[in-house]
């Protein structure tokens, strides 16, 4: 089990104030965090940008060491044994950092398998079946620099596995990949989890993700935890509320008390909004979706419909959401 306990990180950095004065600023990054991951689980780490998810991945896989509180790792403290903890950690980072272009996938394996000081002939095998196992076998040869973004990011989530680990962290795995290819990936992850055992820390901005693949989500905000629950717990608690906005020339004063009935009656609040053209805005938030019997009525009523949008909000909505709620 992964536990982390009480975990805080300060980043101190030099402040340049004129020619000769300085002073140290610090830059709470992780406020007190404490959170834990079972092996087979996958927790997703939701936050703006800058909320101090990256930094938490980066302390948990050994790349940072905490300010104060603990991390432990099968039982191990991650700072008296960074060792034996990074031998069966490792982080895979979406987008194309952490592989070294001029080499070939293979020789890239090599080198990062050779890292974990493993033995040839193991890690000859360990680079033959994750290539087969990621569908880069009949590309290994090739320089990465030839390598398309999926192809990419399918060698490092190999190289992510190259030492076998029981805790991945993985930061935005998908990003900047097309559908098809992260839908893939995803269910790969899955696999790992589910029928692996490894523990999977995410962080992801995609909500489809998260529901897909997380057992439960921690948000955080400012570096502290601000939600711990299920996925759909998040989706019933923000995700039930349609937001439908209907773009009309007018809407007469005789209109505002039928447009007040038929929406209370929904228990949906509504407000009119105009426009820099001199139009109108009729934004209604609802559980259920009124479209039809709100363009039913305007169209009785003769008014002319010049848009219709309809929306639910989205992760980072929510995010932001959260972030404002803790903060106010
Ligand atoms: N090396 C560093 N030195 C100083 N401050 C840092 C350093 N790395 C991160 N920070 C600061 O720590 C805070 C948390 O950053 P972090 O990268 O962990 O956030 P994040 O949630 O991963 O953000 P993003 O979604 O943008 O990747 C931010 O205020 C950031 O500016």
């Amino acid at each position: 089990m992964l536990i982390v306990n009480d975990v805080s990180k300060i980043y101190r950095t030099k402040q340049r104030l004129g020619w000769f004065k300085s002073e140290w600023q610090e830059n709470i990054a992780v406020n007190n965090l404490s959170f834990k991951v079972e092996p087979g689980q996958i927790v997703g780490l939701l936050g703006i940008n800058g909320a101090g998810k990256t930094t938490t991945i980066k302390m948990c896989s050994t790349l940072l060491e905490p300010s104060s509180g603990t991390i432990f790792v099968d039982g191990m403290d991650i700072v008296k044994n960074d060792k034996k903890v990074k031998s069966i950690v490792n982080m895979i980072a979406g987008g194309e950092r952490m592989l070294y272009w001029k080499l070939t996938a293979k020789e890239n394996l090599r080198y990062f398998g050779s890292l974990y000081g493993l033995k040839e002939a193991e890690l000859d095998h360990r680079i033959t079946s994750l290539l087969r196992e990621v569908g880069l076998d009949i590309k290994s040869n090739i320089p990465v620099e030839q390598f398309s973004k999926g192809m990419k990011q399918r060698l490092q989530i190999a190289r992510g596995l190259i030492n076998n680990p029981k805790y991945l962290f993985l930061d935005e795995p998908t990003l900047g990949l097309d559908a098809s290819i992260a839908k893939h990936l995803r269910n790969y992850v899955k696999e790992l989890a589910k029928e692996k055992g490894k523990a999977i820390i995410l962080t992801s901005h995609y909500m489809k993700e998260v529901e897909e693949l997380c057992d439960e989500v921690l948000i955080i905000d400012k570096g502290s935890l601000v939600m711990q629950d299920k996925p759909e717990r998040l989706t019933n608690l923000f995700f039930k509320e349609n937001t439908l906005k209907i773009t009309v020339s007018e809407i007469p004063d005789s209109l505002h008390t039928k447009l007040n009935n038929e929406i209370s009656q929904n228990k949906g609040t509504w407000q009119i909004q105009s426009t820099d053209d001199d139009e109108y805005d009729l934004i209604i938030k609802s559980e259920k979706d009124m479209t039809n019997s709100i363009v039913s009525l305007l169209a009785y009523h003769n008014l002319r419909i010049l848009n219709i949008v309809s929306e639910k909000p989205s992760l980072e909505d929510v995010i932001l959401l959260m972030s404002e709620r803790t903060s106010a």
